[in-house]
């Protein structure tokens, strides 16, 4: 028995076709304006970099892409429809997310985890379950195989039975990835995904991200971790106090004059620019 309605993810569009449009989004709380008019487009097969110092607006930014803020003003599309004005609703359209502070069911393990992400691509109702039709262990049977598959993916699948709190950290980030894709998105949207990683974790997250696009999803990444961001993207924004200041491969962005007073200091002169903590704990995320 069918209870719910879930919308089905739309044909996967031809690749370099628009994925997200985000028009002159504004966010304001009270006077502060965090978010002040920035347009950002992210087409199908492609990686893109969100950059800027601290308290630059990245994440209040990434809140209005998936349904957590309503923007102040603008708009955004996905698949040239608007915005629905709830993460749930904005996970069944196609893009997922993953979190500054990793946002994990720590007493549920890693496996369980996963198909937590999977709610959104499920049909069958609270009654179904509760009876454990055919149709819900039919659905069940499906939605463990692709958490297995995707724990695979990501390099987890030795660890299913583990609870997410005795991860190291470098592999809860991983878990949240895994749990992200597992709504089977369009987009997905990293916030820091490499933050507290040591060098080796973060290299094996930038294959991770190459292998992700490789399956047909979109990347959108928040990172200050400069190498990290300059090998991966096709597309680098830059942030600075809530207005674009620049946007264009890794070579312009690199080279701007701007953004190197701004943001970059010396090009490529250390491993992370332009903060004082990749790991901060603000309310907003
Ligand atoms: N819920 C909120 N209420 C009031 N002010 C907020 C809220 N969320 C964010 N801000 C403010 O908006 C500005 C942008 O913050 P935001 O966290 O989006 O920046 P950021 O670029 O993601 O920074 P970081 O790199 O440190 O994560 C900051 O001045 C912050 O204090």
């Amino acid at each position: 028995m069918t209870t719910e309605t879930t919308t089905t993810p739309a044909a996967a569009p031809a690749a370099g076709t628009p994925l997200l449009e985000a028009r002159d989004v504004v966010m304001r709380f009270g006077g502060l304006t965090a978010v002040g008019g920035v347009d950002l487009t992210v087409n199908t097969g492609e990686i893109i970099g969100l950059i800027g110092p601290n308290g630059a607006g990245k994440t209040t930014f990434f809140n209005c892409l998936t349904g957590l803020y309503v923007p102040t003003e603008g708009q955004v599309r996905y698949q040239g429809q608007l915005l629905p004005p709830t993460p749930h609703k904005v996970t069944q359209a196609g893009m997922a997310r993953t979190f500054q502070n990793i946002r994990l069911f720590h007493n549920m393990t890693v496996l369980e985890n996963v198909l937590v992400g999977r709610h959104t691509r499920t049909k069958e109702g609270i009654v179904s379950a509760i009876l454990r039709g055919p149709g819900y262990r039919r659905e069940e049977a499906e939605s463990r195989a692709k958490a297995l598959e995707l724990l695979e993916f990501v390099g987890l699948a030795d660890k299913r039975d583990m609870l997410a709190r005795n991860l190291p950290y470098g592999e809860q980030r991983k878990l949240e990835i895994a749990r992200a894709m597992a709504s089977e998105p369009g987009l997905l949207l990293l916030d820091e995904p490499t933050a507290g990683m040591n060098p080796q974790e973060t290299r094996a997250t930038e294959e991770l991200v190459f292998a992700i696009r490789d399956r047909g999803m979109a990347v959108l990444v928040i990172e200050h971790d400069m190498r990290f961001i300059f090998n991966l993207c096709d597309r680098v924004a830059v942030l600075v106090q809530g207005k674009k200041l620049v946007e264009g491969d890794a070579q312009t962005v690199q080279s701007d004059e701007r953004v190197i007073a701004a943001y970059l200091g010396t090009p490529m002169d250390g491993a992370e620019a332009g903060t004082e903590s990749t790991t901060s704990t603000e309310e907003n995320q």
